[in-house]
């Protein structure tokens, strides 16, 4: 028996032993189980908790450090210390929790950490372990809790940087490593008139329309990795925008390529400022045309390309003839809209192949390519011509204005392109003294003139206080008593290195520049003092002739000056006569015959020189009271032979003689000549065959003798 019992002690024994082995066995299980169980809730920043209803509390069992040192603690809900600002969407969850509304409970709140005494962020999520469902509550709840304070500051990061994406002004799109498109942004839905949806999967190639620089996907993507320019994006709506952009490759550790982002920014409005500075530095503003740093750049290639292809040019320089006079009259809103309207019309003779300019005020300059053919030119010249002549009507007005117009011609030689303009400028220069209305071709021949001309004009400025005038006389002799009748003065410039020029030579730039002025009023002032002494000498009637200009005649105080210099000098006004051409009488009829009248009331004789020659009309002999014709030589020069000379001849003479005019027969050099003349009734000669002009000295000599 107790053998027995022993053995079923000693059974129960082992039978207690083995399952205090197997309790130990499972406690270490569960011991390693709950370790590992808070090794990962510690790993992941949480701990458990469990809320009972009996008691109302909740447990924090927070052997993980989720809410600092303190392994477990217990408390009520309402004292743990949410933020105030979290306090009623917290109560409002946990009633519904509590109430069976909800299964499980989640919520995100802010919990003042016990240890630093900041607010952290905390994530409650759990189930209900066990219902009231009678009652509808919760009787036992557990769950778990978490640190998300991290993860809370990194959404945030991630939101602003997914708001900045989104709300920048310029345009992204983050392309897949395809390079189809995978996220774009705002503005560039914007910029390409499209929604996501639009662009979502859409190669992008396919929204690159042109760009400045070269632009190879591939290479830019994957083997630069970087690209940066211009270029020109296709918009949904099929329109076209100017973009710049900026490319970029996100590479991961093994630099492969992960993406792309694109980002780029509208540059409509930059292109259109760029195309409006463009065309204000190469346009005129008023017309449109090409403006003359814009036309300088273009000859210059064009002739650079004409060497090339042995091509011929011409240009022509046109000037508007009258425009100043419609800007002064009416205004230059008138003088605008006159040059808008020229342009227009110049433009309308040419071909694209040929550039209109306007090079300035009312200047406008043309290049015409290939211009092998003078007719082409010359006719292309009468079409521009015509197409100003023809009348501007303007705000109700009708204006008629001409253009004149230079051209010189560019056939493969070394001009540059200023001289080419230079000579085209010269030659409308040339078309202007023309008459106006006309075109002209550039010679090198009239130019060396026209420089001559210049250089002349800059050296009579000097010529009057340097005393390089001289006045010579050529006499005038009565042939009834081979009489010394008079003198004509007559200028000459001994110019300091070309030696003398010719009065027809230099008088004509004196005139064009208005010097003729100051010249004239030299030439009488000497002859009158010389006239004056010697009246004084010889006490006799004897005229001294001075010529005076159209310009000088019209001058204001041109009587003034003769009294003045009458007075000064002491030269009787009977001894003094004036010599004016016809033209002098045509024009300003007024001045004329109130200057004629002053004469005739100071006594001075006047005389119409180179008589015949001028004017048409004889009726001015009756209007304009002259004392004195002088026929012109060119009817002298042949009277011998020339049947019709000596019927004008006899006609001056007649008209003179029954005008009661004395005549004057000028530039006779042989018998022949002066015994035409003297048989028809003319007495006084004027000519080589008895003189040349001659210096003072020289005629006082002639004088003790003739006079
Ligand atoms: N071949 C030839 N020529 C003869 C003969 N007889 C006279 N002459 C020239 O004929 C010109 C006459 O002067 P003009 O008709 O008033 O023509 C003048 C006059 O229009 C102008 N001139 C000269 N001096 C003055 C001046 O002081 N003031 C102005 N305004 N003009 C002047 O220059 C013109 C030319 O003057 P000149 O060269 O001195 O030329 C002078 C004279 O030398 C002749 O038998 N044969």
């Amino acid at each position: 028996m107790s053998i027995s019992l022993l053995l079923i002690g000693a059974i129960l024994l082992l039978y207690r032993q083995q399952q205090i082995n197997r309790f130990k066995h499972i406690n270490s299980k569960l011991q390693k189980s709950d370790e590992r169980l808070h090794q990962a809730l510690k790993g992941s920043d949480s701990d458990l908790w469990e809320w009972h209803d009996s008691n109302q509390l909740i447990s924090l069992d927070n052997r993980g450090g989720v809410l600092g040192a303190e392994p477990t603690f217990t408390l009520a809900i309402a004292e743990l210390p949410l933020h105030p600002a979290d306090m009623d969407r917290f109560n409002k969850t946990w009633l519904e929790f509590y109430g069976c509304q909800t299964d499980v409970l989640d919520i995100e709140y802010r919990y003042l950490h016990p240890q630093d005494r900041t607010w952290h962020w905390l994530r409650i999520n759990g189930r209900a372990v066990e219902v009231d469902s009678q009652a509808g509550k919760v009787i036992h709840a557990a769950g778990m809790y978490t640190d998300i304070t991290k993860k809370r500051a990194l959404e945030s990061e991630v939101n602003l940087l997914a708001q900045a994406f989104e709300n920048t002004s310029e345009g992204m799109l983050i392309l897949n490593v395809n390079k189809d498109i995978k996220i774009s942004n705002a503005a560039a839905n914007l910029i390409l008139a499209s929604h996501k949806a639009d662009l979502a999967g859409k190669p992008f190639i396919e929204l690159v329309a042109e760009s400045t620089e070269p632009f190879d996907m591939d290479d830019v993507f994957d083997k630069e990795r970087f690209w940066t320019g211009e270029c020109e994006f296709y918009c949904i709506d099929g329109s076209r925008c100017p973009v710049w952009m900026n490319v970029s490759t996100m590479i991961n550790d093994s630099a492969e390529s992960l993406y792309y982002v694109v980002v780029f920014s509208d540059i409509t409005e930059r292109k259109h400022s760029e195309q409006h500075l463009k065309r204000l530095a190469n346009n005129d503003t008023l017309t449109g045309l090409a403006n003359r740093s814009m036309f300088s750049r273009r000859l210059g290639q064009v002739i650079e390309a004409a060497k090339q292809h042995d091509e011929t040019l011409a240009l022509l320089f046109l000037d508007l003839d009258r425009f100043k006079h419609v800007n002064d009259s009416y205004g230059h809103g008138m003088g605008d809209a006159l040059l808008v309207e020229a342009a227009s019309r110049l433009q309308g003779c040419l071909s694209d192949e040929h550039l209109l300019c306007r090079f300035g005020g009312d200047e406008f300059v043309i290049l015409l390519r290939d211009a092998k053919d003078i007719d082409t030119i010359n006719h292309i010249a009468k079409q521009l011509l015509n197409q100003i002549e023809m009348p501007f009507k303007l705000y109700g007005r009708e204006f008629f204005i001409s253009t004149s117009i230079g051209i010189s011609i560019w056939s493969g030689d070394d001009q540059t392109p200023e001289t080419l303009i230079k000579n085209a400028d010269l030659a409308m220069y040339h078309a202007k003294e023309e008459g106006r209305g006309n075109f002209q071709y550039y010679s090198a021949e009239r130019n060396a003139e026209a420089l001559y001309h210049l250089r002349l004009e800059a050296d009579l400025h000097k010529a009057i206080a340097a005393n390089e005038f001289e006045i010579y006389y050529q006499p005038q002799v009565n042939v009834d008593n081979n009489r010394l009748a008079g003198v004509e003065a007559l200028i000459r410039w001994h110019h300091p290195s070309d030696g003398l020029v010719r009065p027809d030579v230099f008088i004509g730039i004196a005139e064009s520049c208005g010097l003729i002025v100051d010249i004239d009023r030299w030439v009488l002032t000497q002859a009158c003092i010389d006239g004056a002494r010697w009246y004084k000498e010889y006490q006799q009637d004897f005229l001294v002739s001075v010529n005076v200009s159209t310009m000088h005649f019209r001058q204001p105080d041109f009587i003034d000056f003769i009294n003045a210099t009458l007075h000064r000098t002491g030269m009787p006004a009977k001894c003094l006569s004036i010599e004016i051409t016809e033209g002098v009488l045509m024009r300003e009829i007024d001045i004329a015959t109130q200057h004629l009248l002053a004469l005739k009331q100071l006594g001075v004789d006047v005389a119409i020189d180179d008589f015949g020659t001028g004017y048409s009309s004889l009726a001015y002999l009756r209007t304009f009271k002259v004392n004195t014709l002088k026929i012109d030589r060119s009817f002298l020069i042949h009277i011998d032979q020339n049947q019709a000379d000596q019927a004008i001849v006899s006609s001056i003479i007649e008209l003179a003689r029954n005008l009661s005019l004395e005549v004057i027969a000028e530039g006779i050099e042989t018998p022949e000549q002066l015994a035409q003349v003297v048989k028809r009734g003319c007495h006084i000669i004027q000519g080589y065959y008895f003189a040349k002009p001659m210096p003072k000295a020289e005629l006082e000599q002639h004088m003790k003798q003739y006079l």
